[in-house]
């Protein structure tokens, strides 16, 4: 394997887009989430606003009936339509092509569930961000994966990629595997992990943002909301990638000197979103 590119600031730096001054919520993309679950909607709370707060002009999330009140109230900015059923998403209809789709944080893995994502799959064009249970009924279903757009983004971490490629030896195979299943099906692999590594066919990309303060619950729901983001305001799924992990570990590397390991959660994350672009503006 090829060293890996480094993910830093002047790489960084070379693909953000600055917001236009002539810009409205219709030109900075509609995203649409769709996750969570009874018990589980907390995922699809996180995604959404952390889609919401990296730039996208409109965000409407798809939940099971369960989270409606939950979802319109704690992100009031954030659309929402529900599933027919009250616990977990069976059939997926949106009202609208967004710009961008994220698909799995919380979701679960009911058969109903499954059937829905395959639905989704066989007509979905959009952009695409899948993590979590998708990746996780994706793994039981492996030649789903050949209905994805080109360079859908997939957010595993280390269990989920060991579902996703099967069980590695060594450090080497583990990446070989990756870049056989990133080529194979024409997919962005965001290895997630301490540090995260980006996978784009033989290309190895190594992000130099981020701490352990991330290793705590909804990290990664958040991470499905940038990227998703990112996606719906144009930015190519290669570009996206990157950015997003890079702005990801970077809200836990400028929040560290306040919250300590201990007190950073998801939500910190949010909350220095906006701290992480202006890193990106001097
Ligand atoms: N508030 C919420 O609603 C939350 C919902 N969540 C959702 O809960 C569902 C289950 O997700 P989980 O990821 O917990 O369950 P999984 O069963 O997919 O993964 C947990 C397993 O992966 C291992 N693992 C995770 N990260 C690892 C790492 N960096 N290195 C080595 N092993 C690692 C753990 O030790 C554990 O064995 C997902 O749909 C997720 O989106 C979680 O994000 C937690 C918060
Ligand atoms: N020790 C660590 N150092 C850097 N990043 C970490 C560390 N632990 C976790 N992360 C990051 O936190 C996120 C965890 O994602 P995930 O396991 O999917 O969480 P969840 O499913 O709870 O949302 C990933 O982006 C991962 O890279
Ligand atoms: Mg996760």
């Amino acid at each position: 394997m090829k060293s890996p590119y480094l993910i830093n600031k002047e790489e960084i730096l070379k693909l953000y887009q600055p917001v236009d001054s002539k810009a409205h919520k219709g030109t900075q993309g509609h995203a649409i989430i769709i996750a969570g679950s009874y018990g589980k909607i907390g995922a699809a709370v996180l995604a959404s606003k952390s889609c919401l707060k990296s730039g996208c002009g409109l965000v409407t999330t798809f939940i099971p009936k369960c989270g409606y009140q939950i979802l319109q109230i704690s992100i009031p900015e954030v659309m929402t339509v529900t599933d027919e059923n009250t616990n977990f998403i069976t059939n997926v209809h949106l009202p609208l092509i967004p710009q961008a789709i994220g698909f799995g944080p919380g979701i679960g893995k009911e058969l109903a569930t499954q059937k829905a994502l395959f639905e989704f799959l066989r007509v979905n064009k959009a952009p695409l961000v899948l993590d979590a249970d998708a990746l996780n009924i994706i793994s039981e279903n492996i030649s789903w994966l050949e209905l994805v757009p080109e360079d859908t983004i997939l957010t595993p971490h280390p269990k989920e990629l060991e579902r996703l490629i099967g069980k590695w030896n060594s450090e080497s195979e583990k990446f070989q595997k990756t870049i056989a299943f990133s080529e194979k099906y024409k997919v962005i692999v965001v290895m997630k992990g301490a540090p995260t590594f980006i996978i784009n066919r033989t290309s190895v990309y190594e992000n130099t943002t981020g701490n352990a303060a991330l290793a705590t619950a909804g990290s990664g729901d958040v991470l499905t909301g940038i990227l998703t983001s990112l996606l719906a305001q144009g930015y190519e799924p290669k570009y996206a990638s990157k950015l997003g992990v890079y702005l990801h570990g970077l809200t836990a590397d400028l929040a560290l000197p306040k919250t300590g390991y201990e007190s950073f959660t998801a939500s910190t994350i949010i909350k220095y979103l906006g701290k992480a672009f202006l890193e990106l503006e001097n």
